[in-house]
């Protein structure tokens, strides 16, 4: 276990929008941020998306995993290598891995999650100690397995000298909000952070591009913003059971796919793409209706900040300020390989990860398996 002192680490990312792979250097001793290192981003490219993307849905052993997990493997090994000579202090490295399935609830099969990439590769090629398998052991203590960021949330407001209780909302494929308090002195303290998915964010925008109009996002929300959203089709989505259900919650990325491609088939592209944003935007305001008090700002971090009709859509309907995380010297594209650096971290000194106000785990998790290099 290391000591206390403050260490540099490497967190990835290889999220739901399956575009690529992020890392970033974090300087911190895993409970508080104590500098920002360089970060490096590496794009799959399209057949190596197509192979994991073909895995979606598939459990460890089903056809398929195994090609999608060497491909997650060789981008991280790839990646890190490079970041690497950049920030040779890293002395551990928090690997997320590509998320295939995610069952929590047992709604298909036993409750589960999975993440392709296997750590025990990646201590090997990159000499390092690897942090991985972060969700798998509060899944079967009960939790969600997700969100995970909280506990770095937590971090950043106070790393950013915020003395009031705000919001952190990360835009992907699918969106997750953490309500902060930075008054608490630690994320574990009840009340500290209360984080929960919010509901489908950019993966049905990209759903519908790639499937109506062969591209693989709507740059800057342009398409949306020329749109009118259709009130009914976001009144039926917000009667899926999903937001009868108190937080903690997560979801699987394609959970919604059905439901929202269906509800906009009828419109026109521009009315279809607006409607996905305004369902979007929906989606988080009827989230922040958990939140123990109103958050004197959302902060956004994730892809999705770069959609302006999804911002518009969002101040339109939060009682409050929302502003990009830059606003608070965040980098919004980089904060959740951060919060696998600082994870790694806090997993290493044998503090939690996850608690009954993130994922709903009966108690404090520290989840993560370590894997250390044999040298062999
Ligand atoms: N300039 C842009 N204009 C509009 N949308 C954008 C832009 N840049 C990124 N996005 C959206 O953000 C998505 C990527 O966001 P991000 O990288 O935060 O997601 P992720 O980490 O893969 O997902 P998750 O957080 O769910 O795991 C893209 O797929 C796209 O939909
Ligand atoms: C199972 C899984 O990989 N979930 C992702 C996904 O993408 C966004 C949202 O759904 C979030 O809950 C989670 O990722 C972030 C990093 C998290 O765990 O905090």
């Amino acid at each position: 276990m290391l000591k206390a002192e403050p260490v540099w680490a490497l967190g990835t990312m290889s999220g739901t929008s399956l575009d690529g792979v992020d890392a970033a250097a974090l300087l911190t001793d895993g409970e508080t941020i104590l500098g920002f290192g360089p970060s490096a981003y590496r794009p799959y490219s399209a057949e190596e998306r197509a192979v994991i993307r073909a895995a979606f849905g598939r459990w460890p052993g089903e056809a398929g995993v195994e090609a999608a997990a060497e491909v997650v493997e060789t981008a991280h090994a790839e990646l890190l290598s490079e970041l690497l000579e950049a920030c040779p202090e890293a002395a551990l490295i928090g690997f997320h891995g590509q998320t295939l399935a995610h069952d929590p609830q047992g709604l298909a099969g036993p409750r589960r999650t999975h993440q392709a990439g296997d750590g025990v590769v990646l201590a090997e090629v990159l000499g390092r100690d690897v942090v991985w398998d972060f969700r798998s052991s509060d899944v079967e203590l009960g939790g969600e397995g997700a969100p995970l960021v909280p506990y770095f949330h937590f971090a950043c407001a106070k790393w950013a000298g915020l003395a009031e209780p705000v919001a952190f909302l990360n835009l992907g494929g699918v969106g997750n909000v953490t309500y902060v308090d930075p008054r608490e002195p630690g994320p574990e303290v009840p009340g500290a952070v209360l984080a929960f998915d919010t509901g489908p964010a950019n993966a049905p925008l990209d759903d519908y591009m790639r499937l109506h109009l062969g591209q693989a996002t709507d740059a800057g929300g342009a398409l949306a913003l020329s749109g009118q959203a259709d009130a009914a089709a976001v009144a039926r989505f917000l009667a899926h059971p999903f937001f009868m259900r108190m937080p903690p919650k997560s979801l699987d990325r394609n959970e919604f796919h059905a439901l929202l491609q269906a509800l906009v088939a009828p419109l026109s592209e521009a009315d279809a793409l607006a409607t996905l944003v305004a369902c979007a935007a929906a989606a988080v305001a009827r989230g922040g209706e958990h939140f123990p008090s109103p958050p004197g700002a959302v902060f956004v971090a994730g892809g999705g900040r770069h959609n302006r009709a999804l911002m518009a859509a969002l101040a339109q309907r939060l009682p409050c300020a929302v502003a990009p995380v830059e606003e608070l010297e965040l980098d919004g594209d980089m904060l959740e390989a951060q919060a696998f650096a600082h994870l790694a971290v806090r997993v290493a000194r044998g503090l939690p990860t996850t608690g009954p106000s993130t994922t709903g785990v009966s108690a404090l998790v520290g989840g993560g398996r370590v894997s250390v290099p044999q040298g062999v």
